[in-house]
Parts: C-alpha cells; structure tokens; sequence
C-alpha cells in the first residue's frame, strides 16, 4: 500500500521520498515519465569512451546551506571542481564572469580595482540616473552593474539567444545570479561548498532513492489514465507531492506558461582535447548555439581516454505547450507572472497535492534550491500533516 505518492524523480521528488521513508517511515512511490530517474540531474557514460555526459545539460553542484551540504553527503562524496567559464566574443575569448581580468582585456588596459569600479560606474552612470536599486529589468539591472560596452559584448547577444525575449522584459533576477568582481578571480561561483559526485549523478541519486519503503515506477504518466497512478485515481485520495509542470498539472485553464527548453547536439571526437575548458559560451548572435560542454573537463582526476572527447553544443529556444518539448527554465515576463498568480490560486484549492521543485513552483531554482526546499516542505508542511492525518 502507498502512503504518499511523488510525481517527478528529480533531485525535489527524490528528497521528499527518502524523507518521508525513513522518517516517520511511510511507504513512497515515485512516478516519473521518463524511462530513468533523475530528472534532468541525470547523467550516462558515452558507450564510447565511457566519458559521463550530462544527457540534460551541465550540472554542477554548489551551495552555501550547512544543511543542504551536510544531506547531500550522505549520499555521495564531492570532487574538488571548481566551475570556470569562458566567453568568446568577436573571435577573442575572455574569462566569465566579468571581472577585473574581463574589463582590463576588454579595454586593452591595466586597471587596478578602483579604476575600473570608477570606469564601470561612468559607463552605467552615461545609461542609468538610478543606480543599482532602480533597476527594474534585467537590462537596467546588467548595465547598472558592468556598464553599457561590457553589457553589449557579454549579456545582451547571449541572453537574446538564450531567452529570445527583450531583456528589458526580463526579471533581473536572472543577470544577479552572476556575480561581477574587481579582482582577477573567476570561480563562476561564489558558494561555501562546491564539487561534482565523485561517483556521478546516477550513482547519487539511485542511492537517494534505494530505501525499502520506496518503490519506483519508471515510463508512467501521471496524466494517462491507463496507469493506476494517473491523476483522477489518486487525487484527494492520499497525499501527492506533483513536481511536474505547474500549467500542464491544470491542463493550461489559464494558458501557457512560457518555458524555455534546450536542444542538445553531441559528437566524439577523435582529439583528446577539444577546447580546453568544460564551457564555452558564444556572445554573438551569428553563431546559433549559447555555448559547448566538453564533458571530460568535469573530472579532471578520472582516467579518461587521452584520444577522444564528447562536445555538446546548447541551444535555447521556447518550448511549444502540449508538444514533446522539455520545460527548462520558467521564462517568467509579466504576462507569465499573471497567469502563475491564477495557477497558485488553483494549486492552493486541490485537496492534499503539493506543489515543488523548478517546474512544479515555476521558479528558477539550481539544485541546492531545489533540496533545501523539499527539505522544509516535509518539515513544515509534510511531517506535521501526515502525522497528524
Ligand atoms: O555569458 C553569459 C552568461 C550568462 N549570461 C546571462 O546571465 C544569466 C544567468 O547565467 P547562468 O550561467 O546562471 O545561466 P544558466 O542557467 O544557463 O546556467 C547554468 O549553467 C551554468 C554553468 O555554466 C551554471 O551551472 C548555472 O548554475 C546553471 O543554471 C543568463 O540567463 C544570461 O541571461 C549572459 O548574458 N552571458
């Protein structure tokens, strides 16, 4: 018999269950549509070269939440990877994110910090009166923080590409996830605890999952009605955690949601090293893809083979409601903040579903989010209602 039913094994559906398994010990069952789980955490070896490939796009793992770090070690140990990023502009590449070894390429010279503070805030003071705080979108926000000239070359061109929505309709939300620094370090983040699954995705997360008291049923729908887990048998019947696409869950009564999917091109190649880096981003419009991974980058401490390597090239681009496209990214302009407002409105009415993760909260949550918020929904809201129930 089923306690609790978990829409989606993702790295939100994942925590809820074991939660839930081990304390107070209710039986879970997890669906997932795909034929894997993982959501798009997953990871595969190429059969090649037995390089893992981040079949979802690159994942790396960082955090700052003592709590977070502390669970995630149980189930896994980290690398020592620490994320570096590249941007090629105009045939000339250049370190990410903008720093002072970015700005002093950029403008063939040799600022100190104080400069170059001085130098940015007269290129975004010549575009902005309000400062920082004023910024309202994620263009003002992007040229208050580096200037109009930087924001031209690194931001506008990728972020076109990459969201095909006037940044000026963007939140800025989205460009404050990159810090700017005056100084020559490049680490893309900024977290306490950084570092790749020693072991890989799979591994750590089939070990979240492998608990007596939770069973998988992988290649089920939640919306198909010939599988016994499907919607109409199990709502108001006992407890569901839905970590699917919140429009889709409603079947799209206030119409689409925008999101943002992916498309990935793969190739070995007979090279042992392609471009020197695990990501490259692509500033300019002309060349269609945001950036390529080169995937044995991530684990430079592995003994891969020394005459091949796996490049994936990543596009972005709207994903078509009621198609097979993938939901990525929660695109979130006004209209879509509109409709969410409706659709949180319905999610509070359906009787014991609860809402979660990136796709289930149209929130642009990393994976660190995505734990620690399944971690205080089975605290908060979970524990205290199924024990009590
Ligand atoms: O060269 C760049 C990089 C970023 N951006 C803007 O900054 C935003 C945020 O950048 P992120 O790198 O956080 O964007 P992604 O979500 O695509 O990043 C993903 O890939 C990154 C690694 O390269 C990190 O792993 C990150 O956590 C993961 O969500 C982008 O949407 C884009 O608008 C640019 O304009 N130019």
């Amino acid at each position: 018999m089923t306690d609790v039913l978990v829409v989606g094994s993702g790295f939100f559906g994942l925590t809820v269950a074991e939660q839930l398994a081990n304390d107070p010990g209710l039986k879970v069952h997890v669906i997932d549509r795909r034929s894997h789980l993982g959501g798009n955490a997953y990871s595969e070896a190429e059969p090649t070269t037995g390089i893992e490939v981040h079949r979802y796009g690159a994942h790396l793992f960082h955090t700052s939440n003592e709590r977070v770090w502390d669970y995630v070690n149980r189930f896994t140990t980290f690398t020592g990877y620490r994320h570096h990023v590249y941007s090629t502009y105009r045939g000339e590449v250049f370190p990410l994110p903008i720093n002072l070894g970015t700005i002093n390429q950029f403008t063939r010279s040799a600022m100190g910090p104080d400069e170059a503070r001085a130098w940015v805030a007269a290129q975004a003071g010549a575009a902005l009166s309000g400062g920082s705080a004023a910024a309202q979108n994620l263009e003002e926000k992007a040229i208050s923080l580096i200037g109009r000239p930087l924001y031209e070359a690194f931001i506008k061109g990728y972020t076109a590409k990459q969201w095909q929505t006037n940044p000026t309709e963007l939140s800025a939300d989205i460009i404050t996830r990159l810090p700017v620094r005056y100084t020559y370090d490049n680490r893309y983040f900024n977290d306490r605890y950084e570092g790749l699954p020693t072991d890989g995705y799979t591994a750590w997360l089939e070990r979240m999952a492998d608990h007596p008291n939770i069973t998988i049923g992988l290649d089920t729908d939640f919306f198909d009605a010939s599988q016994p887990y499907n919607k109409s048998a199990t709502v108001g019947r006992l407890p569901i955690v839905y970590t699917g696409p919140l429009d889709r869950y409603f079947d799209h009564a206030h119409g689409p949601l925008g999101w943002r999917t992916l498309d990935f091109e793969s190739e070995v190649l007979p090279i042992g090293d392609f471009q020197g880096t695990p990501v490259m981003n692509y500033a300019d419009t002309d060349i269609p893809y945001t950036r390529i991974h080169e995937f044995r980058h991530f684990h430079p401490e592995r003994d891969y083979p020394s005459d091949a390597t796996v490049i994936m090239r990543e596009f972005s681009r709207f994903a078509n409601a009621g198609t097979d496209d993938e939901p990525y990214y929660p695109v979130n302009t006004s209209d879509d903040r509109t409709a969410l407002k409706a659709y949180r409105e319905l999610a509070e009415q359906e009787s014991q579903v609860h809402f979660g993760g990136r796709l289930g909260t149209y929130q642009y949550l990393d994976m660190h989010m995505a734990i620690a918020s399944a971690l205080s929904m089975v605290d908060n809201v979970l524990r205290p209602g199924l024990v009590r129930g």
